[in-house]
Order: C-alpha cells, then structure tokens, then sequence
C-alpha cells in the first residue's frame, strides 16, 4: 500500500483517486462525475464561526445511510461512556489516590482486535451532553477483517506505543508507528491492521470540540509542533461489493453494529478540513530553560482541546521528547506538584525523568486533581546532587501527559486488582515517596546536600 500523504493542520484539502472526480465549482451536482454520491460530514454546526467550522464533502460510490439497522453489540467490553459516579450505567469509582499501571497485557490467545481491546480506564462528563473526556488503552492481537468502526462520541488521539497501525479510513490510508500519534475525528469510519502483530497504545478520546495547535504567545511565530508536519490521508477507494462488512460505533458509550453488503472506504475524492491526521512527534521543536528552573510542562504542549474560559483546556496533549537539559542551579527532574488539573501519563518508550523504577513503557500513572505528586526518592537523591552538566535527556525516551481540567472518575477496569493476576495496578505506588527524609536542619542555612557531593 503507497502511503501518501497532503501536509499541513486544518488546511482546506481536495484529493481525488480518479480524475475529475470532485465537483467543480460546487459540492453538488445533479449529476456527480462517475455516477458517485455526494455526502457531507460535519464535524462543527453548521453555523459554527468560519474559524472553527469543520466540515467534508465526500463523494462515493453508495451513500454511508445504506445498511441495516443498529442494534446493540451483546459481547462483553471494557468500554465506558458515562462518569458520573453513581449513575446507574457507570459503575465508576472516584478516588483521589495516586494511581500506577504497570505495562497493560497485549491478549495473546484468541483473536482480539482494536475495537474488541478497547479498555476504558478514566474519565469525566457525558458525550450525550458533549462534555468530559475519556481516556482509553488499547492491546489487540489481530487485525480488523471486513469491519469498521466510527466514535459517535468524541474524536480520538490515539498515542501508538507498540506495533504500527495500519489504518484505512473513508478519507484513505494513514500508517502510525510508535512515536506518532493519529486524530480520528468523530464520525469517520476506520479500520485497523496490525502490520507487526500484538499492539498496544493510549486513546484521549474528547467529547466535545476538536484539537488545536496550542498558541505560540511570546514564543513567536514558530515553534512546538509546526502545522506543516500534519499529514492527511488522500483519496482512496475500494469497490468491494458481496462481502458482509460490519460497521460498529461507539454511541453514548455503548458499542451498536450495523452491516451492509459492500465496502465503506468507497470514497473516490473528497474535499474539505474535516479528516483524519497524523504527526510525527520526533518532529516536534522542543523548547525549555537555557538558563535556570523548571518550565512548567504546558512547554511541551503538541495538541490542545480548548474550553471556554480562556487558557483552560479541556485536554492536552503533552510530551517529554529527548531534549538537551542544560539548566544550572537547578533542580532539573519535575518539581513536587499538585495541580487544579488531572494528569495521565504514559511511556511509548525509554524511561521518565520524574521515577526512577516502576513507570514502564506501556503502563500508566494518574495524578488526579490536588493529589501530591513528584519525583520518587531515588530521583529526588540523585538529582540533589547530580553535577549540572549539559546533558541529552533519553535519546530514545518518550513520555506523554493527557491533562484535563476535569475530574477524572475510575473505570472499573482501571481497578481491577485482578487484571494479568494481579500484576496490572501496582497497589505499592505510594511507597516511591514514602521514604523521602527529612533533611531540614535549622543550623545548616546551606542546606544538607553540599555534605553529599
Ligand atoms: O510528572 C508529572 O507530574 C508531570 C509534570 C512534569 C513537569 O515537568 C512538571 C510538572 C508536572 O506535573
Ligand atoms: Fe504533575
């Protein structure tokens, strides 16, 4: 499969896989070239301000309307679509303690695919309402046959950890690898392949709006994530009829399927800012202190879902990428910390600067809103002391952040003592700072660390 991409964030495409296939001049024609459909699918009202209006026309062999009804898919998921705690439906636990995942099991008897490994581990608000955020991991072993999935819910930011993803979507072919992340947006049908086997990863999936590149402020004109590192699939068709294709869809957190006798990725040509993307995060353009402190990790922000209240984002995207540490006087890892937001972190690969054991690639950690956090001891020790010197931070290390301003409530998932027998949460995270010392010493101004050198 020639995978070929149009580049840059938001821009206004038109791809077409046969000549003259899209309308000139207009979205629809009586007569569609090559006796094609024309559908538009809208990803902001209609009267969203043009600044923010989302929309694609797609033109294709049979319009998307044409299958069975929806009914309900009996097999059992870990999925969960509504957080308030104590809804009937929910079954979610708060809890304002500091959570650890150790690496989530890749299934390795049966066949389980990307939807069939969805797992739900936290989340807030209610997609019916358009409010809240979920975050979900994947770990699937087989790729999807004759099947497609659309989230009725949100959009989806999904952060590859282990094995490629080979996605075919109604806009074309997207190919993730570990280090990039893809945004399916709400509505659009996809399908995955494994090209290399087991596979894991993470979802922020948002229930409202869509990601946006964070403002530069005094930054400047350029910087963090650029919009032209942004890839689009362009258009391509299959014209698969007499095969049974099963479509699921993710509607108010329930899983419903529809089938219908031919392909979905029939779209011939499509034009429009409404579509699928994909980033390479090695490209990001990572700045930080030349001088003294610790910038707070908004620095490292790549993707933003803005609320209304100016500067409060619903959900970031962030990332630590390999970066020159150069700062002096400084204590360099993250500071101790607690937050108005709730913070999820994952590792794609490598290590953390903040725990020296315990958070592994393919795990996770949640520090919810106001629950203390920080570096564990043996960083906290080592980095007292460390010698300041210049120094390349993890070259092949990658940490992520999903950060919410919203309250986060538990899947039950999340909690399951029992998850891989027991070797999932690790009911132990709290000890990492049990042992920090005291050190204070009312006689020592200097402080006890130049003792330790
Ligand atoms: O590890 C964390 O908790 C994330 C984080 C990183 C950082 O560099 C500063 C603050 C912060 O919350
Ligand atoms: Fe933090």
């Amino acid at each position: 499969m020639p995978y070929k991409y149009l580049s840059g964030f938001g821009n206004d495409f038109a791809t077409e896989a046969l000549p003259n296939a899209l309308p000139e001049g207009q979205n629809s024609p009586q007569k569609v070239a090559y006796g094609l459909y024309a559908e538009q699918l809208s990803g902001t009202a209609f009267t969203a301000p043009r600044a923010d209006n989302q929309r694609s026309w797609l033109y294709r062999i049979r319009p998307s309307v044409c299958h069975t009804p929806y009914s309900p898919v009996t097999a059992a998921s870990d999925i969960v679509g509504s957080f308030g705690v104590g809804s009937k439906d929910s079954h979610c636990v708060s809890t304002p303690n500091q959570l650890r995942w150790s690496p989530f099991e890749i299934p390795e008897t049966g066949k389980v695919d990307f939807v069939a490994g969805l797992h739900t581990l936290a989340g807030s608000g209610d997609p019916s309402t358009r409010t809240g955020i979920a975050i979900h991991i994947y770990a699937a072993n087989a790729s999807m046959e004759n099947s497609a999935f659309y989230n009725s819910d949100g959009d989806f930011l999904i952060v590859t950890q282990q094995g490629r993803l080979d996605i075919q979507t109604e806009m074309g072919h997207l190919l993730v690898e570990p280090n990039e992340i893809c945004v399916i947006p709400r509505g659009i049908r996809f399908s995955v392949k494994l090209p290399d086997g087991p596979t894991r990863g993470y979802i922020l999936e948002v229930f409202d709006r869509h990601f946006e590149l964070p403002d530069l402020g005094p930054i400047g004109a350029n910087g963090l994530a650029a919009p032209r590192d942004f890839l689009y699939p362009v258009a391509a068709y299959e014209d698969v009829d007499g095969t049974s294709y099963k479509i699921t869809t993710k509607y108010q957190g329930r899983l419903f399927s529809v089938s219908q006798g031919h392909s979905p990725f029939d779209v011939v040509a499509w034009h429009g800012n409404y579509a699928p993307y994909k980033y390479d995060l090695r490209k990001f353009c990572t700045i930080n202190t030349v001088s003294f402190d610790h910038i707070d990790p908004s620095i490292f922000t790549v993707l933003t879902v803005k609320t209304s209240v100016p500067g409060v984002a619903l959900a970031d995207f962030v990332i630590f990428p390999p970066r020159w540490m150069v700062a002096e006087n400084t204590f360099r890892p993250p500071y101790y910390h607690r937050n108005c937001m709730s913070e999820f972190m994952g590792l794609v690969s490598g290590a953390y600067d903040a725990k020296a054991k315990g958070f592994l690639p393919g795990g996770g950690s949640l520090h919810s809103m106001m629950s203390p956090h920080g570096p564990d001891r043996t960083t906290f020790e080592k980095a007292s002391v460390d010698a300041l010197a210049p120094i390349k931070l993890r070259p092949d290390g990658l940490a992520f952040m999903f950060e919410t301003s919203h309250m986060l409530s538990l899947a039950p998932w999340a909690l399951d003592k029992n998850l891989a027998g027991g070797r999932v949460l690790q009911d132990d995270y709290y000890t990492c700072w049990q042992g920090l010392e005291k050190h204070f010493d009312p006689t020592k101004p200097e402080g006890v660390w130049a003792d330790k050198k």
